[in-house]
């Protein structure tokens, strides 16, 4: 009933959009961009039909009706209401979804029963119910929400992708899912409980619950690194939203790209606050007032520029109090004019006369001279971040000036040439310095405001539009406006805001965010200054150096030292359903016996493989290809190329490395790549070289150990670090 529904509304949605289309293309540019925008929602529309065809509906939750009949609401990835527009199917993230998810024998929330649809296709193969009777309540041990999906979603075998969890998701998981939008969530937890689910779901929920507010402002999800992203990308499409930014660490400057990080010793020195107020300085220190009177040509004629005229200038650009580039706008307009009025007196002195328009012509002339143009430059030089941080890291004299206190070693760990690409902790320095420097006034920030003044052009539009179409209510102007902005090239509200660095997002999902350092999250709280924030993490998991220790001290530069409860929340979770349990015990005692801390979660299955101990990296593969599932090769991050080339020949066309290897049937990582990723099979070469890379190696190998969903197999391991 509900596929011939779903066809029925297809077709119709396909007539509307023809209709729409066929209105020919006459008309103004108004109602062409109406017609276009309610084109494109049609679209959509077809297109969200057509995504949910795998596992239309996955629930039914039966509940006791006002006659006392029993009443079966059935739940889906989308809502579909019958041609009377009675609601036959529920959107899983709808109120009266939840019990669907929290119910238990103990708490029933009104429901009488659960059923799980387990299909294939449009093809039901298995259901599964659970009866609420408080006479059937068992002993309190673990209590999961749908045990025999669940169990089947768990040992399935994996693609290299993650896939949604909106059939299956459990009690505890969906309680953080559905939390309020407003203010900072932190979700605590071990290994492979959920975490990255979790926090895709809730900005699937969010912008579903909050579609006015979020549709414009756009989400922004961050990951540790693009194989992160790739793992993850698919998610968000499969819930039927697109609305979102996906970003990595190293893609969060608008314009660079950093996929390598700095030694750990460099990243530290560049994730302290303290790299804002030098930053700070080094700004303020641009600007220099000529050591003596300069000749300035202009137009034949030559005058002498003295330093008090450049100073004074000066003083009046910094005392606007706006951004390094747009001060030098004003200081620019001083200088000008002063320089404009000693020439006009020295052609007066000449026996010139000279009105207004002549004086306007002059100091159209001294703008464009060659010598002012230098001599303002060398005074105040418009400056890109890139700039200013290249010759930061390239002038040594400059950061020792700057740095008075700092000790010569950690200042000559900045040094590097201006040739050397950015690294992924310089991203945040880039935007620190953006901000600081505002933009060189060019024509693409004339773009931009131009860009912002149509956008509330057409919101106006659109009110109009939705009053003549009489469809207030179901559209609203926000969204209909983004259709007209789609439409005018503009992209989708996602691809300007992954392009604009002054974006500021609705919400903003944080993963794996025990990594991040202090001005990482600087960063990110310019890119949501609302400070609505969904942070998941294990603050046990923390490799990077420049991480803190505690989920109150990584909230600082976000809002300053505050209790939990003040401004932020925790969530914890604590059921670990990825990895087997021996695994996990092993990765404990591991991290226990290398003094760290440690989230506890119970794992809910057993593994059917010992861990293995083997010799040779390519016998280990074998082993693990046991699974007949994905295998993840996992090395220090120097290590994994070498590997690859001797896998590669082992095992021809079946290999592959970071990002781009996801798709293989092995993949070749460094340890940091393996971050938030899972696979059926983990081999981790030289564990105890992993430890020893990094001043936080145990947390590493603790990460690379919990990523199997099957079986581990180490190899190359003569020497077990402690703990195994
Ligand atoms: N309710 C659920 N139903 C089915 N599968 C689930 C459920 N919750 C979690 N999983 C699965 O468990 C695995 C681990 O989840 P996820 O990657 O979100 O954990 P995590 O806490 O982010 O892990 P880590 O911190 O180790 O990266 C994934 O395969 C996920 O799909």
């Amino acid at each position: 009933m509900l596929y011939r529904r779903l066809d029925e509304l297809q077709r119709e949605t396909e007539e509307q959009l023809a209709s729409v289309r066929s209105q020919g293309v006459g008309g103004g540019h108004q109602a062409r961009s109406e017609r276009d925008s309610f084109a494109r929602l049609y679209e959509d529309r077809i297109l969200q039909l057509r995504d949910v065809g795998e596992r239309l509906a996955f629930g039914r939750i039966s509940v006791d009706g006002d006659d006392g009949e029993l009443l079966h609401r059935y739940i889906g990835r989308i809502g579909l209401r019958d041609s009377e527009r009675v609601p036959i199917l529920l959107d899983w993230r709808v109120p009266q979804a939840s019990a669907f998810y929290q119910a238990t024998a103990r708490t029933p929330m009104g429901a009488r029963a659960r059923r799980h649809l387990i299909s294939s296709g449009r093809k039901l193969v298995r259901i599964e119910d659970e009866v609420f009777d408080p006479e059937l309540l068992d002993d309190g041990s673990l209590q999961l929400q749908g045990e025999g999906a669940l169990l089947a979603a768990l040992t399935a075998q994996r693609t290299g992708r993650m896939s949604d969890i909106v059939a299956t998701i459990q009690a505890e998981q969906d309680r953080i899912i559905r939390s309020d939008l407003g203010g900072i969530l932190v979700v605590q937890g071990g290994p492979g409980t959920g975490k990255t689910a979790v926090a895709l779901h809730r900005a699937a929920y969010l912008l579903y619950s909050n579609r006015e507010r979020l549709r414009s402002s756009g989400v922004l999800i961050v990951g540790p690194s693009r194989s992160f992203l790739k793992y993850i990308e698919a998610v968000l499409p499969s819930l039927g939203e697109s609305g979102v930014v996906l970003a990595s660490v190293g893609q969060l400057y608008p314009g660079v790209e950093a996929t390598q990080d700095d030694p750990p010793s460099i990243a530290r020195i560049k994730g302290r606050t303290t790299m804002a107020s030098l930053l700070a300085h080094a700004v303020a220190s641009r600007q220099r007032i000529p050591d003596a009177p300069q000749p300035i040509e202009v137009n034949g004629d030559t005058i002498i520029l003295e330093p008090e005229t450049v100073a004074s200038a000066i003083q009046r650009g910094r005392e606007s109090g706006k951004t390094y580039n747009e001060a030098r706008v004003i200081f620019a307009k001083a200088a000008v004019a002063s320089i404009t009025r000693t020439l006009a007196a020295q052609l007066r002195a000449q026996g010139n006369s000279l009105d207004e328009s002549d004086l306007a012509m002059l100091r159209e002339d001294v703008r464009s001279a060659q010598d002012a143009r230098v001599a303002l430059n060398t005074a105040w030089l418009p400056l890109t971040p890139e700039k200013l941080l290249q010759d930061l890291y390239a002038r040594p004299h400059w950061l020792a000036s700057l740095t008075p206190d700092w000790s010569a070693a950690d200042r000559e760990l900045l040094r590097r040439d201006r040739t050397s690409p950015f690294t992924i902790s310089d991203i945040p320095l880039l935007d620190e310095a953006a901000e600081l420097l505002g933009e060189v006034a060019t024509e693409n920030s004339a773009l931009k405001r131009e860009t912002r003044q149509q956008r509330r052009r057409d919101i106006e539009n659109a009110e109009r539009a939705i009053e003549n179409m009489g469809v207030k209510g179901i559209v609203s102007a926000e969204s209909l406006a983004s259709g007209f902005a789609e439409f005018a090239d503009a992209g989708t509200t996602a691809e300007r805001a992954a392009a604009d660095r002054t974006w500021a997002f609705g919400h903003i999902v944080v993963d794996e965010a025990q990594e991040l350092s202090p001005m990482q999250w600087r960063l990110l709280l310019r890119r949501g200054p609302s400070r609505s924030f969904t942070i998941v993490g294990d603050i046990a998991q923390a490799a990077a150096v420049s991480a803190a220790e505690t989920w109150e001290h990584a909230l600082i530069p976000l809002i300053g030292h505050r209790a939990e409860g003040d401004r932020w929340r925790r969530e914890e979770l604590t059921v670990n359903y990825r990895t087997p349990s021996q695994i996990a015990a092993a990765a404990e005692s591991m991290a226990i016996a290398h003094g760290l801390p440690v989230t506890k979660s119970v794992a809910v299955r057993e593994s059917e493989w010992p861990i293995d101990t083997v010799a040779d990296v390519v016998d280990a593969v074998r082993l693990a290809q046991e699974t007949r599932g994905t295998v993840a090769v996992i090395a220090t991050d120097d290590r994994a190329p070498v590997l690859l080339d001797t896998l590669d020949s082992a095992f021809p066309g079946e290999v592959g490395i970071g990002a781009e290897g996801l798709d293989s049937a092995i993949t070749v990582l460094g340890a940091h790549d393996a971050k938030g990723l899972e696979f059926d099979a983990v081999v981790i070469v030289d564990p105890a070289a992993i430890v020893h890379a990094t001043e936080r190696g145990a947390a590493a190998l603790f990460v690379a150990m919990t990523r199997p969903t099957q079986r581990l197999v180490f190899a190359d391991a003569e020497v077990l670090p402690a703990g195994l």
